[in-house]
Parts: structure tokens; sequence; C-alpha cells
């Protein structure tokens, strides 16, 4: 049988299978959290940062009022960098653009400061057009924050997003409360064991991001993606997003596309012989020096991730 949620490291249950927001136009994306609530979705992940949040929270309140209940919805969002500093403030702006009075869970989604004062409320950058980095900020002061809000009830859970097993291994020994989730680019492109490993040794559960390989997809055509689909009758998305759940992770894909969005839904049970093909795929990558980060914005930060360190 085919695990259909997770138990976080604070007792909360949480759904092996999310709907992605990223990129998805404030036009669209209403209806697609909308339609997927409505098709057997519990888990929305989204971001202040994403700068749709207004619609998200429009598609959420479309869902209630057809009957989907919100005690039966996970709702995550992230608090962006510029209020890392602002933990609560930032999560506020999120729940007021979402209509809801708590979310799931809060991560923050990166561990960098950008400027809170600088010239963007998102994206502030200095006149040579770089980030405006505050590079002598401390990720722990920012967890701090963290456990500050999750006390006031507006969150579930908190987690990170984007950390590394070496800024995990800074936080670790100064949380009083250890992160729920590591929300991380995931795929057989860029498998990340170690993380994966020292998160599961740590109770912290991952949440698998760009599982398709982002935006198009591209990961769909990997020769070894395809074999297995073939083998088990089925799509090489499908096999792209058991592969999270067969690892123990929660997996999140982006669609505003109906058909696609109800397919992400089908997950199945990967044998040892397919994941050993994916892993040997991965660890061709890695002899090669070829693994594939999707998502790696221009911060001029090194956040201790050894494909890119
Ligand atoms: N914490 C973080 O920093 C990050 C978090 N995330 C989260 O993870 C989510 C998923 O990752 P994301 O980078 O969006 O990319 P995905 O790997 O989910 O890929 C999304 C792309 O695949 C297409 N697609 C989706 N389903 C199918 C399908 N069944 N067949 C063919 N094409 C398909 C989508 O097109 P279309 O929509 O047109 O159907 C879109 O172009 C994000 O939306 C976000 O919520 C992602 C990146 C970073
Ligand atoms: O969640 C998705 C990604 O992390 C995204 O939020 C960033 O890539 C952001 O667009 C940026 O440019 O820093």
């Amino acid at each position: 049988m085919v695990t259909t949620t997770f138990k976080l490291n604070n007792g909360l249950e949480m759904p092996a299978v999310g709907l992605g927001t990223w990129q998805s136009k404030a036009g669209e994306v209403q209806t697609a959290v909308s339609y997927a609530l409505q098709n057997g979705y519990k888990l929305v992940d989204g971001a202040y940062c994403y700068a749709n949040e207004d619609e998200v929270g429009e598609g959420l309140k479309e869902a209630f009022a057809a009957g989907v209940k919100r005690e039966d919805v996970f709702v995550v969002t992230k608090v962006w960098a510029t209020y890392n500093t602002r933990v609560e403030e930032g999560l506020d702006k999120s729940l007021k653009s979402l209509g809801l009075d708590y979310v799931d869970l809060l991560l923050v989604h990166w561990p960098v400061l950008l400027n809170p004062n600088g010239n963007h409320d998102k994206f502030p950058t200095l006149p040579n057009g770089k980030r405006d980095v505050i590079f002598d900020y401390n990720h722990v002061d920012g967890w701090k924050q963290m456990e500050a809000v999750l006390k006031t009830g507006k969150t579930k859970a908190i987690g990170v997003s984007n950390y590394s097993k070496k800024y995990l291994e800074q936080l670790i020994p100064h949380a009083t409360v250890v992160p729920a989730v590591n929300q991380i680019e995931n795929h057989p492109s860029l498998p990340q064991q170690e993380i994966v490993d020292f998160c599961r040794e740590h109770n912290i559960h991952v949440m698998a991001y760009s599982p398709l390989g982002s935006t198009g997809s591209p990961l769909m055509s990997a020769e070894p993606v395809i074999k297995i689909a073939e083998k088990k009758g089925v799509s090489p998305g499908t096999v792209l997003l058991s592969y999270h759940v067969s690892r123990g992770s929660t997996v999140l894909a982006k669609s505003v596309t109906p058909t696609r969005i109800k397919a992400n839904l089908e997950i199945v049970a990967l044998d040892d012989e397919d994941l050993k093909l994916l892993n040997a795929y991965s660890d061709d990558l890695a002899s090669k020096g070829e693994l594939k980060r999707y998502v790696y914005p221009p911060f001029g930060i090194d956040f201790g991730f050894p494909d890119k360190s």
C-alpha cells in the first residue's frame, strides 16, 4: 500500500503529495487551488514571495464554499528573506492574503536576510543591480523568531527550506524546537542524499520541490524514468513523484492544468529494482559532475550545498 500521510516530529500528519504554486499566475492559481482541493489534494504549498497569495486565498475560499473543510487542508507558507527579522509581520501578511487565521506550516524560505529597509519589499537591490543581502545576519536568530511565532498559534508547525546539512548542523544545537520540515529541491538529478539522511536521523521531514525539474518538467524525458514508467504502465510524472514517497518524503508538484493536477495525485509503489535504476542514474550524474540544480537564486551566498560550494 502507498503511504498517503507522514507524521511530523510534533505529531501533526502531513499529506504525502501537495500542490505547488510557485510561478502560478494570478489569473490561474485560484482555479488550480480550488480544483485540486475538490479533487483529492490535501496540501497546498505557497509563499509570500510568490506574490500570488491573494489568489491562492481565493482558491481556498472557493474550495471551502464547495464543502472542503479547513481542517482537512494542510496549508504551507514561507517567510520571505526580507522578513527574516520580522517573522510575525511576514506571517500576518500571508494570513491576511490567504484569508486564514492559521497556517499548518511556516517555513524559513531561504537562510539569508535581504535588506528589510531596502528599495523593494521582496527583492531589494544595490546600485550595482545585485541583491541587497545583509551579510552579517545569523540564520539562528531568524529561527528564534520562528520559535516565538509558533507560540502564537498562527502556525501549527515551523520548519526550514533550502537548508543544507551544514546549515542544519549550525541550527540544531541552538534550537529549542527542531524544525519539523526541510523543504529542498529533490529529484533523481539532485538526490541530496546527505541532507535526506541527516533529516531522517534528526526526525526532520523532507518536502521535495521541483520534482519534475521545475519549469517545463524536463525530467519527464530522463531515460530511466521513461523505462520505469513503461514497465509499470504509468506516466513518467508518476514515477518522478512516487520516487519521493518511496523515500519517505512529501512531494510538491506545481501545475495550473486540471488534467495534470489530477494526474499528479497518482502515486505508485516503486520496488527495489526501480529505485536501483534511479539511484544508478543519480550516481552516474554525480560521478560526471552533472547533477542538476534548477533553483539557485543569485543571493551570492554559499548555502553549503556540496554541488554549489
Ligand atoms: N522552497 C523553495 O525554495 C521552492 C519551493 N518550490 C515549491 O515546489 C513546487 C513544485 O516545484 P516547481 O519548481 O514549481 O516545479 P515542478 O517540478 O512541480 O514542475 C512544474 C512544471 O511542470 C509542469 N507539469 C506539472 N505537472 C505536469 C504533468 N503531469 N505533465 C507535464 N508537465 C507537468 C508544469 O506546467 P503547468 O503548470 O503549465 O501545467 C510546470 O511547468 C513549487 O510550485 C513550490 O510550491 C519550488 C521551488 C523552490
Ligand atoms: O520557492 C521558490 C524559489 O525559492 C523562489 O522563491 C526563488 O527562486 C525566488 O524567486 C528568488 O528569485 O529568490
